[in-house]
């Protein structure tokens, strides 16, 4: 029987995953819990413009407001449950919480999320559930409510979490990665999906932040000023520095210079990275599971990172900014 599959978070990664998921499952098994573009992709689906998968595709998965609805869609549970919100804590309940009444024994709860550490709230709560985290390299910005713009690559690395999972986890993980390369996406199966995470914070962690204090793309910032590209690549050499303090001794100088190659040999302006686009329409940033977590690792480790400090500290300034309201900003007494 086709797998049924959940995906919570209907922005520009649960866009592109419900179209590359429909073309190896029948799209009546995808249920997508979307909020604010809820009315338009229950009426059209989503749109997705996309260099590498071709303009105006259309996906139409099932429409939800809530993993409530989602429930009652589909009654016999789901054996994915897709997570593609931003990281980012509102409220009292948690993420998990949130996904809780969807998940059965069978749930593999998949992460498409950036950052590190982000899958041990999922463990806490799910002890006995597969997990998998997926690193994706896919530079995406929902630019209407359901319309995607998609360009330049779609990449998607998939691990167990842990990597020393249960061979039935092993195998549920194995199956997902084999929907995706049906659907046609690029897919790699990694024994340990922590490397690829710290590869890939090396990128996030620095340009995501960067681009959004800065409201310039990866390519513009990098030529802002003599020594912004060398700036940039300091603050990569130094969440290497934490990656290698963790243990992955293989991010070295080789993997900070492949990733801001990433960005030098684009042509003007490059890409918005997902804060940048959260920066500019004012919403909350993803700052503690890029920046704040890896911050803390380091200070466990005693490994010195004040670049990386400086970007944390100005990233959270810029995330409470948008809590404040606009008319009180920079308001004075005097
Ligand atoms: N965009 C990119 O290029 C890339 C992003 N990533 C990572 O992927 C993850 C997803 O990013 P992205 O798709 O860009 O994010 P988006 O902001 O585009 O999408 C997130 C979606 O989740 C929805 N959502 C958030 N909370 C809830 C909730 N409680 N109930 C229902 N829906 C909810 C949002 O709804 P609403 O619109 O109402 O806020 C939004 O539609 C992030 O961790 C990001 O860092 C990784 C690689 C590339
Ligand atoms: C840097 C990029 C675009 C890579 O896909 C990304 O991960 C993001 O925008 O958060």
């Amino acid at each position: 029987m086709s797998p049924r599959v959940l995906i919570f978070g209907g922005g520009s990664i649960g866009a592109v995953l419900a179209y590359l998921l429909s073309k190896s499952i029948d799209a009546s098994n995808i249920v997508v819990v979307c909020r604010s573009n809820y009315d338009v992709v229950a009426k059209h689906g989503f749109t997705i413009n996309s260099t590498v998968y071709g303009m105006n595709e259309n996906v139409r998965p099932i429409a939800v407001r809530s993993v409530t609805e989602a429930i009652q869609v589909c009654p016999d549970g789901f054996d994915y449950i897709c997570v593609a919100t931003k990281v980012i804590v509102r409220g009292n309940v948690s993420q998990p919480e949130l996904i809780k009444p969807a998940v059965s024994a069978k749930t593999n709860i998949v992460l498409m999320q950036n950052g590190i550490s982000i899958e041990e709230p999922y463990r806490a709560l799910f002890p006995d559930n597969a997990i998998t985290s997926v690193v994706i390299y896919m530079p995406c910005t929902q630019t209407a409510p359901g319309v995607v713009s998609h360009t330049i690559y779609s990449k998607f690395l998939l691990g167990t979490y842990p990597a020393n999972a249960t061979s039935e986890h092993k195998s549920s993980t194995a199956q997902f990665v084999g929907i995706l390369n049906d659907g046609g996406a690029t897919t790699i199966h990694e024994d340990d999906i922590q490397l690829a995470r710290w590869t890939k914070l090396i990128v996030n962690g620095s340009q995501n932040p960067i681009c959004a204090l800065s409201r310039l793309r990866d390519v513009q910032f990098l030529g802002a000023a003599p020594g912004a590209e060398s700036f940039c690549r300091n603050v990569m050499s130094e969440i290497a520095s934490i990656a290698r303090a963790e243990g992955y001794s293989e991010v070295d100088d080789s993997v900070v210079d492949r990733q801001l190659r990433l960005s030098t040999v684009r042509s003007p302006p490059g890409v918005e990275p997902s804060m940048m686009a959260d920066a500019l329409s004012g919403q909350h940033l993803e700052v503690e599971c890029i920046v704040g977590n890896a911050l803390r690792i380091a200070q466990r480790h005693g490994v010195d990172v004040p670049r990386l400090e400086t970007i944390y500290y100005l990233a959270k300034g810029l995330d409470m900014s948008f809590s404040i309201p606009e008319a009180l900003l920079g308001e004075s007494k005097i």
